[in-house]
């Protein structure tokens, strides 16, 4: 068989070979690791993987794309599977606000925070929002992310909105090299219109919006914010519910702020993942690993909100629930399109190990999006996303922390990014 890329001599080569599952306890420490290694890669697969030399049945030819890996360490693409890619504006102004201690959910009943930006999204052309998500997973693909998810969430009552985000969302997966995954949020805040019926909102989720976006095949996953003030347990039930029985795959903002059993409910209905986490239960975390719930950690938005609460991951480990790392990106709390600051907040803060974190980032979050058969290690036969960093080591990556480590992206076999030299 003819490779049409290799990449050979590389110093650390991070396979995370194994059962194409989210890891947990030990496992997640089992990165597959080759030194030395050695990767060929026909078209949009890969063919091999292993360690110094190619077997003698793959053979290369002058169109081959030859790299060296010297002093360089090779992972598979990064997954960022928690992100508000498609918005309008951006928040700036609640920094000040934030500074003087003025709590997130305040702003947000104040009428800012999200529907501010519901405001700027709502008022953003098609284009503009493109032209806004294609520069953020520009900056996403660069530091070496090659699948993201993007929640709708910024239209809330005003449908057509929420449609604009997901069709955004949609063309940029078909014109960008990154894999989008959407999902659907419009229950991602209670609209002033129905401050005081929110059930009413809940009614027009699940009567009319759930069915148009599942008809209009726009979103493989649906989520809601389940927070004091916002969606309650009950009402996230209910759209959770109904949006499973339009085929899309559950997931939940739970326990970000206040402990309300999000951790809980997520076990209950099965939720692919539950995300944030900050003030979930003990018996939540219990409930999650017995029912195989990905955590999705997210820790700088605890950094961003300046609360000094991180979710519990090494209990959550412990216990055995998997665990993913993702940014967050979005305009309020946590407006950063960097992986591997998280990537190093999960080491520095949350005392992951790196063998823990890259496999957050890769195998784990596969899993969080149903990914897992497709990408998340480097194995023949699975997709030909790679990412090339220009570090000896794994280590170094997390602890020089703060900058860009990528030298190339590799995205289905092609090389989409290469760092500036
Ligand atoms: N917490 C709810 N949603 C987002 C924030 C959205 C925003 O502030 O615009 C989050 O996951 O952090
Ligand atoms: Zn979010």
């Amino acid at each position: 068989m003819k490779a049409t890329l290799i990449i050979k001599n590389i110093d650390n080569l991070i396979t995370l070979k194994g059962e194409n599952k989210a890891r947990v306890k030990e496992e997640l420490k089992d990165i597959g690791l080759i030194k030395n290694g050695i990767i060929a890669l026909n078209k949009d697969k890969i063919l091999y993987v292993g360690e110094g030399e190619l077997p003698s049945d793959i053979t290369l030819d002058e169109s081959t794309i030859i790299l060296d890996g010297t002093g360089k360490t090779v992972t598979p693409g990064l997954v960022d599977s928690h992100t508000h890619l498609v918005h309008g504006g951006s928040r700036e102004n609640e920094l000040a606000m934030k500074l003087k201690g003025i709590p997130y959910l305040d702003i947000l009943a104040a009428g800012g925070g999200i529907h501010s930006t519901v405001k700027a999204t709502k008022n953003a052309s098609f284009e503009e929002l493109y032209n806004q998500a294609k520069k953020s997973l520009n900056t996403m693909l660069s530091f070496g992310v090659t699948t993201v998810e993007a929640k709708s969430g910024y239209g809330i009552d005003d449908f057509e909105t929420e449609i604009k985000q997901l069709e955004v969302a949609k063309h940029l997966n078909e014109d960008h090299p990154v894999d989008i995954i959407s999902t659907f949020m419009g229950a991602h805040a209670i609209p002033n219109a129905y401050k005081d019926n929110s059930d009413e909102f809940v009614d027009i989720i699940i009567n009319d919006m759930i069915p148009k976006v599942a008809q209009k095949k726009l979103a493989k996953f649906c989520d809601v914010f389940c927070e004091e003030g916002v969606f309650t347990i009950e009402q996230s039930k209910k759209i959770l519910l109904a949006a499973r029985e339009y085929g899309m795959g559950l997931k939940l903002h739970a326990d970000e702020i206040k402990p309300l059993g999000g951790a809980e409910l997520a076990a209950e209905i099965g939720c692919i993942s539950a995300d944030h986490l900050i003030a979930a239960s003990d018996n939540g975390i219990k409930e999650m690993a017995k029912n195989g719930v990905i955590a999705n950690l997210l820790p700088g938005t605890s950094f961003n909100l300046q609360t000094g609460n991180f979710a519990k991951a090494r209990k959550m480990i412990e216990e055995g629930v998997p665990v993913s790392l993702s940014t967050d990106y979005n305009p309020g709390s946590c407006p950063t399109e960097n992986i591997q600051l998280i990537m190093s907040f999960g080491a520095l803060i949350m005392k992951l190990t790196p063998e823990e974190i890259i496999t957050s980032v890769t195998i784990n979050g596969a899993a969080s999006l149903g990914l897992e058969e497709k990408i998340g290690s480097l194995e023949s036969g699975k997709q030909g996303d790679l990412v090339i960093f220009d570090s000896p080591n794994l280590e170094y990556i997390l602890y020089h922390f703060g900058i860009n480590h990528v030298d190339k992206v590799v995205k289905k076999g092609e090389i989409v990014y290469t760092k500036e030299k």
